[in-house]
């Protein structure tokens, strides 16, 4: 029999079998919740040209100034330059005319017959070119997440594609005959749990779901899709264990499959596997128990999400608030929600049921033997 690795050893060999995506240019929205490949370089700069920081009066030299004309953000600019004692109605993003040496803001000025006076401090109130991002600059670096912010950012610096690290691709095989998707499962039935929170969690760790496939049980149906996936990673959820129905490993041993990590030590989420196809995708297998599923996601699932994704995995720790006892020889991964006493258990976490990780807002890792008071928390998406 082939002895279950540990946890944390199963985590490790996860990430380290996925390398980074190779960076690729892909259109601002869709570049969203991805880890930029290079520096975010400032095509332009911020202001483009000296322009206004207000509206009013561009003036130049000693006032009152002699009114010569009006521009306007967007429009054409002021030909020439700007004499002393002449001022033009500006408003505020415009262009400011050569010659200028400040702008008067309306509230102070005094105009009227065709002039304007006010006091006007030489570079006031004149954003000058560059000055809130110098051409060239590299705002950001390579591995910055691109948030929402990200994207205004790289907008006004005159990028229409940035280079990322694409989203991985994610093949979602759902087996089981007695599983249905939609509707009150009848008896012997039961409802996909898995399905609906795997979009949601790929997304999480920086991947996107390529195709979900519902398949009967039987080594032909996963057998086909697994010979030619057409995404970087397959997840099979089910079929995990060592019943009559359940095939994954003999089937990938048929393609000829390496199997990098065959069970953990853990509770719940024994029987996951990850295997690596001819060609390079990745397989993780998942018990078919819904908690049991969702712990061996976070485990295998997950870090190889973030690698492919570059994505830097994040770790947390903390006390546990509340009466956990460990395993003599297995990790045990239980739904806590964290609070100011620290991370409380939340119940409610049998291998069928994900009620006790809704409540939850983490996983605390408690590890063989564990008598102490800080884990490992990790977040749930
Ligand atoms: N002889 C052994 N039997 C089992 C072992 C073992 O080591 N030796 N491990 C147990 C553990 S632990 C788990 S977890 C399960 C894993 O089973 P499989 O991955 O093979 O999955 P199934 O047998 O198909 O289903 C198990 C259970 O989960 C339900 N299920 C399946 N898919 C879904 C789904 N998408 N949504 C909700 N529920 C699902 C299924 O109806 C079964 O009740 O094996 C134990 N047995
Ligand atoms: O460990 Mo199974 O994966 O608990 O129910």
């Amino acid at each position: 029999m082939v002895e279950a690795m540990s946890w944390e050893a199963a985590r490790r060999v996860a990430a380290a079998n996925a390398r980074p995506l190779g960076a690729v240019p892909v259109p601002l929205p869709e570049a969203l919740g991805c880890r930029l490949a290079g520096p975010l370089r400032a095509l332009v700069p911020v202001p483009g040209v000296d322009v206004s920081a207000m509206d009013g009066y561009a003036v130049a030299g000693a006032g009152p100034w002699r009114l010569a004309g009006r521009v306007l953000a967007g429009g054409a600019a002021y030909p020439g330059e700007l004499a002393d004692g002449e001022a033009v109605e500006i408003a505020t993003g415009a262009p400011v005319p050569a010659g200028a040496k400040a702008v008067l803001p309306y509230e102070l000025a005094e105009a009227g017959a065709g002039l304007v006076d006010g006091p006007a401090e030489a570079g006031r109130h004149i954003r000058r070119r560059g000055e809130d991002i110098p051409e060239g600059a590299a705002v950001l670096g390579a591995g910055a997440e691109v948030t929402p912010v990200v994207l205004g950012l790289a907008a006004a610096l005159g990028h229409d594609d940035l280079l990322v690290r694409p989203r991985p691709g994610v093949l979602v095989l759902v087996t089981g005959d007695e599983v249905v998707h939609r509707g009150l499962p009848a008896p012997g039935r039961v409802r996909d749990a898995i399905g609906p929170f795997l979009p949601g969690l790929v997304a999480w760790a920086g991947g996107r779901i390529a195709d979900t496939l519902h398949l009967p049980d039987g080594p032909e149906p996963l057998r086909a899709a697994l010979a030619a996936p057409g995404a970087e990673v397959v997840v099979v959820c089910g079929a995990s264990s060592k019943g009559p129905a359940d095939h994954l490993r003999a089937v990938l041993a048929g393609l000829g499959a390496e199997v990098l990590v065959d069970g953990v030590a853990v509770r719940p989420g024994h029987p996951q596997a990850l295997f690596r196809l001819p060609g390079g995708p990745l397989v993780a297998g998942l018990p078919g128990n819904p908690f049991a599923a969702l712990g061996a996601a976070l485990t295998l699932l997950v870090p190889v999400l973030r690698r492919l994704a570059g994505t830097p995995a994040a770790r947390e720790s903390g006390a546990l608030a509340g009466p956990v006892r460990a395993h003599p020889r297995d990790t045990r991964l239980v739904p806590v929600r964290r609070s100011a006493r620290g991370a409380v258990p939340v119940g409610h976490d049998r291998p069928g049921s994900l009620w006790g990780a809704a409540l939850a807002d983490a996983l605390a890792v408690v590890p063989p033997g564990w008598d102490g008071e800080q884990v490992e928390l990790i977040e749930l998406p």
